[in-house]
């Protein structure tokens, strides 16, 4: 059988990027997405304002909910002070294996922690699994009907402290109507929309940061 588009995607990282470079992994998967075949990665426009957003609160611990190939895993790891850690998402163990391996290509292994199964069950088992209090970071890019559930799950899990980052991709294309009415209606979240496009598109997304106030 023929190879999956992401393992062609991991091919063109082997190919165009420099072993232990997380930038040229970046550029070398976006002109790959962007001018062979498109794939669902937060991409370069939308990169921006994660990077921006990640500067900003510099997280110990962040978390990422929809792993896909690692793409957004190398833009949050590399851009991590050390000793910093980024917990990752994944329930297809095939995307998993893919993502492992870019990670490993950019250099990050070490700051990137790839968790296989489906959110619901891992999200309540971090505290003792990974001896951690709470997030500061975390960033939303998996299926968009679990965005609303597993914030509240991250909530009840005790998860969130006052100050935490939250940052939703695709709130408007696909959309994430039912996350928006959410964060956007509560008392407990300060939201701000960031307009930007639909990776390597012309079409409009952004993204939601929401700040949750404890
Ligand atoms: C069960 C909870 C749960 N637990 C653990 N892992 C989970 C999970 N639910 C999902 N995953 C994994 O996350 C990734 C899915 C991500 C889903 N993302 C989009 O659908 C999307 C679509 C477009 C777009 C497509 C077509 C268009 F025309 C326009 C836009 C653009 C985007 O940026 C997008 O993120 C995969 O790796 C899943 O295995
Ligand atoms: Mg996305």
């Amino acid at each position: 059988t023929g190879s999956s588009r992401p393992q062609r995607m991991l091919k063109a990282v082997q190919k165009n990027a420099t072993k232990g470079d997380p930038q040229s992994v970046i550029s070398a998967i976006d002109y790959y997405c962007r001018h062979k075949e498109w794939a669902m990665n937060v991409g370069d426009e939308k990169g921006l304002i994660l990077d921006s957003v990640l500067t900003e609160v510099n997280p110990s611990m962040a978390l990422e909910l929809g792993t896909y190939c690692g793409y957004s895993s190398v833009r949050i790891a590399r851009l991590l002070s050390p000793n910093s850690k980024l917990i990752t998402v994944e329930f297809n163990p095939a995307f998993a294996a893919i993502a492992r391996q870019i990670i490993a290509y950019a250099g990050l292994q070490d700051k990137v922690t790839i968790v296989e199964g489906p959110s619901a069950d891992l999200i309540p088992k971090m505290k003792e699994r990974f001896g951690l209090k709470s997030f500061d970071f975390v960033f939303l890019d998996h299926w968009k009907d679990r965005y609303v559930p597993d914030t509240k799950l991250l909530e009840e899990c005790g998860l969130l402290k006052k100050g935490t980052v939250l940052l939703a991709d695709n709130v408007i294309c696909p959309g994430a109507p039912e996350y928006l009415k959410y964060v956007r209606n509560n008392p407990r979240y300060e939201s701000r929309y960031y307009k930007s496009y639909l990776e390597y598109t012309k079409a409009e997304d952004g993204l939601e940061k929401s700040v949750f106030l404890g």
